[in-house]
């Protein structure tokens, strides 16, 4: 008889208690979607007056809703505005897509005290940064692997308030390896990255032409892209040269000439040779090559414009360090200012302004680079022996607004090269512009509000100290910042939980 009863109520506790889970699951996520957002609702419109879509700037307004962008209107067709709920209006600020940085060294698991998940993903989001692309060293274990893409994923889990993919690493011991690199790429590495110098990281070695060639005969499969640092060491020139010991540590032209322009242009010219195998009918069809952070506006980048020319898949990006700074400003032991490549002289700065101009440079990323503020070595101010790297990742729209402004930058060009063209590099189809159907990433700033990065300014950085920018003044205010229709930056405040996402390729897409 016991057993009976058992039988008749075991259906109905079972059907209590799948409802008591829907009504938690139900509760749980309404609770989770009202901290990502600083917004209570997930249907809105947002008006500006200067809204940048790809078919140019427009006063009007746009549709969002359950993270997408629904509709688009322009101002003359003004009927949508009978029968809506929620309007954000920005008036004259510029309403853009979110910023997508392809080069960003986030340094976590592993040397999380050097940047780490939340400070980075939340001074992207304060910088207008939707979506930024995490490179494979600087954290530990680097990665170079399934296994340590797995731990990148796990460390990002629940940390990141911006969306956040990440390259796999190229390395000697996986180039020969392609069930190891096809590992990596299947567990969602959105391309790979690899030096042809020292990365100064130890367990990131660098890679020759044949590695690289490796690498790219199985990215071509896959139609995912290689990034490469194209610096190789020329031992005729650079630091040979300093054998003597006459030489003043601190002056920034003693590192420049440890890196003369010649490094890169012999690390491009093995490049070139490459990438021919990219051309529609060569060996490596489908894949792609990318040169990250060119300095040298000279040879390096003839040699990149004939490639081109000639049909090779390569593009090339540079840094807002290289656009806004020149050798003969950085002071004597500013090790703030040290990268690799080296910032060169004023001559190469405008030129490197007249390529990106004339389309001969795809975009533009930040190569953020920090460190932990000692190995910066600012009180010695040794610029051999200091971190190479520049924190900057916050103030890269105002930065290449403030500087790009004399040369007549317009908006559209700084959507195509901060969001449009870095979307592609990535294979992000739904992300880097105003258009109905994509993910609504979307910065909202005022392009003419002043403001000083001192003290004062709120830094979300892990060490302020180190960044470059630190002490200037700068143009273009970021007022809001929305991350799939979330609401997750506004002016000092970010969203309470941290609900941007893993971007993970998928299989052989
Ligand atoms: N290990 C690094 O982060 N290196 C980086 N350092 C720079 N750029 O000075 C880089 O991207 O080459
Ligand atoms: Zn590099
Ligand atoms: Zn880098």
């Amino acid at each position: 008889m016991d057993n009976m009863l058992l039988w008749r109520v075991f259906p109905l506790l079972t059907l209590l208690a799948s409802f008591l889970l829907l009504f938690y699951v139900q509760n749980s996520s309404k609770l989770s979607h009202k901290e990502c957002s600083l917004l209570p609702y997930q249907h809105y419109w947002i008006t500006s007056k200067r809204i940048v879509t790809p078919q140019g700037v427009v006063s009007g307004a746009v549709e969002i809703k359950e993270g997408k962008f629904v509709s688009i209107v322009k101002e003359e067709d003004r009927h949508w505005n009978s029968k809506v709920d929620h309007i954000l209006d920005y008036g004259d600020a510029v309403v853009m897509p979110g910023l997508i940085d392809v080069h960003v060294h986030l340094d976590d698991p592993g040397r999380a005290e050097w940047e780490g998940f939340p400070s980075g993903t939340k001074a992207a989001a304060a910088g207008g940064i939707t979506t930024l692309v995490d490179m494979p060293l600087n954290s530990f274990p680097s990665t170079v692997s399934e296994e340590t893409l797995k731990l990148k994923i796990k460390a990002a889990e629940e940390r990141i308030y911006v969306d956040v993919g990440f390259w796999g690493g190229l390395v000697p011991e996986n180039a020969f390896n392609s069930s190891a690199l096809e590992g990596l790429l299947n567990a969602g590495a959105l391309g790979l990255k690899s030096f042809m110098c020292p990365s100064g990281i130890n367990d990131f070695p660098m890679t020759n032409v044949s590695h690289i060639k490796e690498g790219l005969s199985v990215l071509a499969k896959y139609r995912r892209p290689l990034l490469v640092h194209a610096e190789v060491q020329q031992d005729s020139e650079g630091h040979l040269e300093f054998k003597d010991g006459s030489y003043d540590v601190r002056s920034y032209s003693t590192y420049l000439k440890t890196r003369p322009p010649s490094w890169e242009e012999a690390a491009i010219k093995e490049l070139v040779t490459v990438t021919k195998d990219t051309r529609i009918g060569g060996l490596a069809e489908g894949a792609h090559l990318h040169i990250v952070h060119l300095s040298d506006s000279s040879s390096s980048l003839d040699l990149i414009k004939e490639a081109k020319r000639g049909g090779d898949s390569l593009t090339v990006e540079t840094c807002p360090h290289y656009l806004a700074f020149s050798a003969e400003e950085i002071l004597d032991g500013d090790t703030r200012f040290k990268c690799s490549p080296p910032i060169r002289n004023a001559a190469n700065k405008e030129k490197l302004w007249e390529a990106l101009l004339e389309g001969h440079i795809d975009m533009l990323s930040s190569d953020h680079s920090p460190t932990a503020p000692e190995l910066k070595l600012l009180d010695e101010g040794n610029f051999l022996r200091a971190w190479g790297g520049i924190s900057s990742l916050q103030f890269v729209l105002p930065v290449t607004w403030s500087y790009g402004r004399k040369y007549g930058l317009t908006l559209e060009q700084l959507a195509l090269w901060w969001s449009e063209r870095p979307a592609k590099l990535a294979r992000q189809e739904l992300k880097g512009a105003i258009s109905v159907g994509n993910q609504a990433d979307i910065v909202v700033w005022e392009p003419d509000v002043e403001f000083d990065l001192n003290d004062k300014y709120p830094v979300y950085l892990k060490h302020p100290s180190i960044s470059a920018y630190m002490g200037s003044k700068l143009s273009g205010r970021v007022l809001a910042t929305f991350v799939r229709g979330n609401l997750v930056y506004r002016e000092g405040k970010h969203a309470p939980a941290a609900c941007g996402v893993p971007i993970l390729a998928r299989r052989k897409d």
